[in-house]
């Protein structure tokens, strides 16, 4: 069966004029009888209110924007117009539906239009008699109809009705029997539920009499989020869905249907509602969700496969197409031109559905069992498995229970159920369904429904009637053994998972600790290798090849792999070989700081130069901050200076002979201007002067003359033969010490 669609024509409003009526009924071309169909004339009223209802022909006309001359057509199941009353809609399109209701067919009313063409007018309705809305008429109907059944029963089955009501404001649900206070943030969740979507958390509220429900129809309407729009003064903000669950107990089953009556917010064009943010934040919703109502209709249509019912929660509720039992959508208009392009909108997606199928099936009935004799009275006192057993065993007549419990060899029977994963009858409050010839020779018992109790007892003597023996207590201690089990893994499982997660995060830190070290020494190890290989430049740059080659040698480790750099360091080898050759004639080999002593003899130029280094020096401590830890600057231990004695040298002679590899730049440049023996250069280092650069000088001759004298190669050279090879060694030289050494390096840094 596929959904019913009704149409529902508004009748003018105050600020309506009649001249810019264009929508007309039934089946005849532009006459005036069919326009008067829509805007109503008071003379002939009841003729024409049955000529509506009569309409077979049911089509809505509309003109087509853009040609006057042209018409579309829509036909729908029904089209009332603005004469038809409340009670004339709801007798022929509710009223009907509400015997399925009963029969355990879910029902799924919903009023579908534009804002303001009479959605609320038409499910809520007004507070008169004649103005009651579908709604307040269902439930009147549902009571109505629910006396009977019980009448005709004589007591035997009981209707119970229960409300749910909430609304669906800017997607999100709210429980509209709960004030606005008790609202959180994110609303109430969906769940899926064995194809049904169910709002979690939602309050049932029983309702006995249609009195009670006004009360809290009304009282819940208030919470409802309605406000005052351009098109609409009391427009509705949200999608409100009321649910009306029925439950009808007869002796042998429950069954339980549930009629949703919803009355949709109105699509909005924001161009002339005028909203301001607020409003425009609901509208965008609401647009949004009819939208994807809109195509969820075209995907059904189309047989697509994927039907978008998840992308908004009022499309997920509906489930239009998905769920069972009756549909019918009544689809409010407004008979005027302002409303055309919006209207010829709400008739295509209207028409749309109409062919949407859906299947009508009643929901199934849950059969009860035998009764039990008492129901467990609480959680708390639980009874031990051997003791529920014999609980149960207490249903099976006697002569049963004794003709099981014992066999022939006198052996008892075990007194214990084995519970089992495999599938077990349907628990909870359902009761299982019974086979189908039971079912049949229970409803053809002449003595009816009171027998059925007399009529089941043998059963449970029968092997295969063993499941039968569950009462209500065994039933509900089983499920919730098997909850607390569930619950238990989980909580096992969630523990183990979260350890899981903190040694992951452990680990993960760990890692990126090493991770940013490994970055961190890459890049201070880079910056050094460069500070080398600007000096190397700087003394190229000044003919200074031997220092620019050591420059670039320190510089190498930094740099692995570097080609470039290979063949520099080979080039500049091989130059600073072939002009120590060329000098060999007239100067001897020089000593292991070779070319650093090659520094010129002008006073003026020299300091100019060490003031250049000097600056450069700074730099290079800007950029890499390891050149002021010179692992060679000798720590002043004590208050007593090295002797300036020779011999006292050799008392350290792992500084003299281990050249260290990492000497800094600065420690360089003072052991150059030391090694040059030039006293105007020596006398500029901070902290020296003219007299201690002399001593200084002297001692140093006096060092090159014990070298040659211990010497035996007996080769006469005018280079000096002693070099000083680090500050420690310096230290020791007569007339200076460590505080003269730890002012040179200060100089040099200043
Ligand atoms: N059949 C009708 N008879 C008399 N008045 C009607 C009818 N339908 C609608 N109206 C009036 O039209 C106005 C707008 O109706 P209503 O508020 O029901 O529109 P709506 O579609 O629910 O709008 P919204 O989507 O903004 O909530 C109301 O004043 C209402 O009384």
């Amino acid at each position: 069966m596929s959904v019913r669609v009704v149409a529902r024509i508004r009748p003018l409003l105050k600020s309506e004029r009649e001249a810019d009526v264009i929508l007309r009924t039934g089946s005849s071309a532009t006459d005036s009888k069919s326009r008067h169909s829509i805007i109503g004339d008071k003379s002939d009223k009841s003729d024409r209110k049955l000529a509506a209802l009569r309409d077979r022909d049911n089509v809505v006309r509309i003109p087509n924007p853009k040609n006057e001359g042209e018409e579309y057509a829509f036909q729908f199941n029904s089209v009332y117009d603005a004469e038809v009353s409340q009670q004339e809609l709801f007798d022929a399109e509710v009223s009907p539906t509400i015997k399925h209701l009963l029969n355990g067919f879910d029902v799924t009313l919903f009023a579908y239009g534009v804002t303001g063409t009479g959605k609320t007018h038409t499910m809520r309705g007004g507070k008169t008699l004649a103005d009651r809305g579908v709604i307040p008429r269902l439930l009147s109907g549902i009571y109505r109809r629910s006396r009977k059944i019980e009448k005709d029963s004589e007591g035997e089955t009981t209707v119970h009705v229960a409300l749910s009501y909430y609304e669906i404001y800017n997607d999100k649900v709210y429980d509209l029997f709960e004030p606005p206070e008790k609202r959180t943030m994110s609303g109430l969740p969906l769940r899926d539920n064995g194809g049904k979507t169910i709002v979690c958390g939602l309050s049932e509220k029983p309702c006995t009499t249609l009195k009670e429900f006004e009360q809290l129809y009304d009282q819940a309407n208030t919470n409802r989020s309605t406000s005052a729009t351009k098109l609409n003064a009391h427009s509705s903000r949200s999608h409100a869905v009321l649910g009306v669950k029925v439950t009808i107990t007869s002796p042998d089953k429950v069954r339980v249907s549930t009629a949703s009556a919803i009355d949709l917010a109105g699509s909005e064009d924001n161009r002339r509602t005028e909203n301001d943010k607020e409003r425009m934040v609901e509208s965008a919703s609401i647009n949004k969700s009819l939208f994807v109502l809109a195509q969820c209709v075209e995907a059904i249509n189309k047989k697509q496969h994927r039907i978008p019912y998840r992308e908004s929660k009022m499309t997920r509720i509906l489930s239009l197409g998905q769920n069972n039992g009756l549909t019918v959508m009544i689809l409010n208009l407004a008979p005027v031109r302002s409303y055309q392009l919006d209207t010829i909108s709400s008739l295509n997606v209207a028409n749309r559905t109409r062919k949407i199928e859906v299947r009508e099936v009643e929901n199934d009935p849950m059969f009860k069992g035998p009764a039990r004799p008492s129901i467990r009275p609480s959680m708390g006192t639980r009874q031990p498995l051997r003791a529920l057993t014999a609980s149960v065993n207490v249903n099976m007549p006697a002569p049963a229970a004794k003709d099981s419990a014992e066999k022939e060899d006198g052996k008892p029977v075990k007194a214990f159920s084995v519970y089992s994963d495999k599938p077990q009858p349907k628990l909870i409050s359902q009761l299982r369904k019974p086979e189908a010839p039971k079912r049949t020779s229970i409803s053809n018992a002449p003595s009816g429904l009171p027998s059925l109790k007399t009529a089941r007892q043998p059963l449970g003597a029968q092997p295969t009637a063993r499941h039968d023996d569950f009462s209500a207590a065994r039933i509900e201690e089983m499920v919730e053994r098997k909850v607390e089990e569930i619950l238990a893994v989980r909580a096992v499982s969630e523990q183990s998972r979260q350890t899981q997660v903190h040694e992951l995060n452990e680990q993960l830190q760990k890692r990126l600790a090493l991770l940013e070290q490994r970055i961190e020494g890459t890049e201070d190890a880079r910056a050094e290798g460069l500070s080398y290989l600007l000096m190397a430049k700087q003394h190229q740059a000044r003919g200074e090849d031997s220092s620019a080659l050591r420059m670039y040698q320190l510089a190498a480790p930094h740099f692995p792999h570097n080609e470039k750099l290979v063949g520099k360091i080979a080039a500049l080898k091989e130059r600073v070989h072939t002009k120590a050759w060329e000098e060999k004639p007239h100067s001897p080999p020089k000593g292991r700081l070779g070319s650093m002593l090659s520094l010129k003899k002008d006073a003026t130029q020299t300091l100019g130069k060490r003031q250049a280094e000097s600056h450069e020096y700074d730099y290079m401590d800007q950029t890499h901050t390891g050149f002021s830890s010179d692992e060679d600057v000798p720590r002043p231990r004590h208050k007593k200076r090295a002797a300036a004695k020779l011999g006292q040298i050799e008392e350290a002679p792992e500084l003299l002979d281990n050249e260290d590899p990492s000497i800094s730049p600065r420690t360089m440049h003072i052991l150059s201007i030391i090694n040059s023996r030039d006293v105007s250069q020596i006398k500029l280092l901070k902290g020296v002067g003219a007299k201690k650069a002399e001593a200084l000088v002297d001692c140093l001759c006096e060092m090159d003359q014990t070298s040659l004298d211990t010497t035996d190669s007996g080769s006469v050279s005018d280079q000096p033969q002693f070099q000083v090879n680090s500050l420690a060694q310096l230290s020791q030289l007569k007339g200076v010490g460590v505080k003269t050494v730890e002012n040179m390096r200060q100089g040099v840094l200043a």
